[in-house]
């Protein structure tokens, strides 16, 4: 924990366009404050939550480094909610908790009916903290760097015209592997692998393993398989000149950057991980099996599961 003269101090980002996440974010605060937390608020954000930053236990974001200070970032929504509270904390690499208000919430750590243990879990600061294998992501143009940004779940090279391919090679380690003519490439993280890649037709990653993942998507070509890539290598693509327009190049859906004919995109390893909270020990398989609702009735383990969760509904049925 951050000591910052004697206060305990959180972040607060939330979805502020849902009932129930600004209804949440409210009783959140609340509860944290009586416990002698400080709640630290974005003023754009406060009034949408009906939070006065002048009140007791309640202070507003600096503009610049909205975390620093902050021993977490209590993030009340979905994962695009989530992805916002990574962009604003990325250079303080302030943890992460998610409440889940949002439809996936695959980032998320706590659901709506967790609320009275996350309270406890931050006020106790009782938690653990799972890095994030992130990428960095460069542009370039005739050799120079024109552009810079991060992700958590992908880079992703897409056309900007719906009516055509864009024509691109892709390399690793700057050996030419194959040339796509495809509606984008996905290049993800072991994080991001459950997203946009995992819609493309990649690999789920654990996310213990440290790798770089590249799909194309809908290439029209005979090798177009995902590719799952040391976390020491570099990526590349290249939109091919002969590329009728521009392309674009997207980090978490989040930050987007023009690609003319000619453009290389480099990903390599981020050199700053995202940090998670995490309250639960629950397996990641778990997670896959309870956010994706996989079909796994029948297994014992499904039992064991509810067993350890305390829900003996199903137990006979099961035995
Ligand atoms: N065809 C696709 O699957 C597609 C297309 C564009 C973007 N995306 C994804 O959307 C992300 C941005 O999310 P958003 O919520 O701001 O946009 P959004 O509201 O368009 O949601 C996209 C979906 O992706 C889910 N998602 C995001 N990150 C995830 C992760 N790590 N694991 C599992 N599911 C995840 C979200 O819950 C949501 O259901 C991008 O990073 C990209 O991965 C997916
Ligand atoms: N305060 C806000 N104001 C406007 N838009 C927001 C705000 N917070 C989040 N959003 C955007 O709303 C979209 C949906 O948010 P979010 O992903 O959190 O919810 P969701 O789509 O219901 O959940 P999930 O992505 O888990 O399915 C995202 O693109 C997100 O960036």
């Amino acid at each position: 924990m951050t000591d910052t003269g004697g206060l305990r101090r959180v972040l607060l980002v939330a979805h502020t366009g849902r009932d129930d996440a600004r209804e949440v974010a409210r009783a959140l605060t609340k509860a944290l404050v009586a416990h002698g937390l400080v709640v630290r608020v974005i003023p754009d954000e406060a009034a949408d939550l009906g939070l006065d930053t002048a009140g007791d236990g309640i202070e507003p974001a600096p503009d610049q480094d909205a975390s620093a200070g902050c021993e977490l970032v209590l993030v009340i929504g979905g994962d695009g909610t989530i992805l916002r509270a990574a962009e604003l904390t990325h250079d303080a690499g302030t943890p992460l908790l998610g409440v889940n208000l949002g439809h996936v919430g695959f980032l998320a750590e706590a659901e709506y009916e967790d609320l009275e243990s996350t309270i406890d879990a931050i006020v106790g600061g009782r938690y653990a903290i799972e890095d994030r294998f992130t990428l960095d992501v460069t542009v370039h143009r005739d050799g120079e760097v024109v552009a810079q940004t991060w992700a958590l779940n992908e880079a992703s090279v897409e056309k900007a015209a719906r009516e055509r391919m864009i024509e691109v090679v892709v390399e690793v380690d700057g050996r030419p592997l194959s040339r796509w003519g495809c509606d984008g490439v996905v290049c993800a993280t072991p994080t991001g692998s459950t997203a946009y890649n995992f819609s493309a037709g990649g690999p789920i990653v654990w996310p213990g393993v440290e790798a770089l993942l590249m799909v194309p998507i809908s290439a029209h070509a005979l090798f177009a398989r995902p590719l799952v890539v040391s976390p020491a290598s570099v990526l590349a693509v290249e939109v091919l000149a002969r590329t009728d327009g521009f392309g674009v190049l997207w980090a978490d859906g989040r930050r987007a950057f023009d690609l003319p004919p000619g453009a290389r995109i480099e990903v390599r390893r981020g050199a700053r991980p995202v940090r998670l909270v995490r309250l639960h020990e629950a397996p990641f398989t778990d997670r896959l099996v309870a956010k994706f609702g996989l079909p796994v009735e029948g297994w014992r383990g499904s039992t064991e599961r509810r067993r350890r969760l305390g829900d003996g509904r199903h137990e006979e049925t099961d035995a």
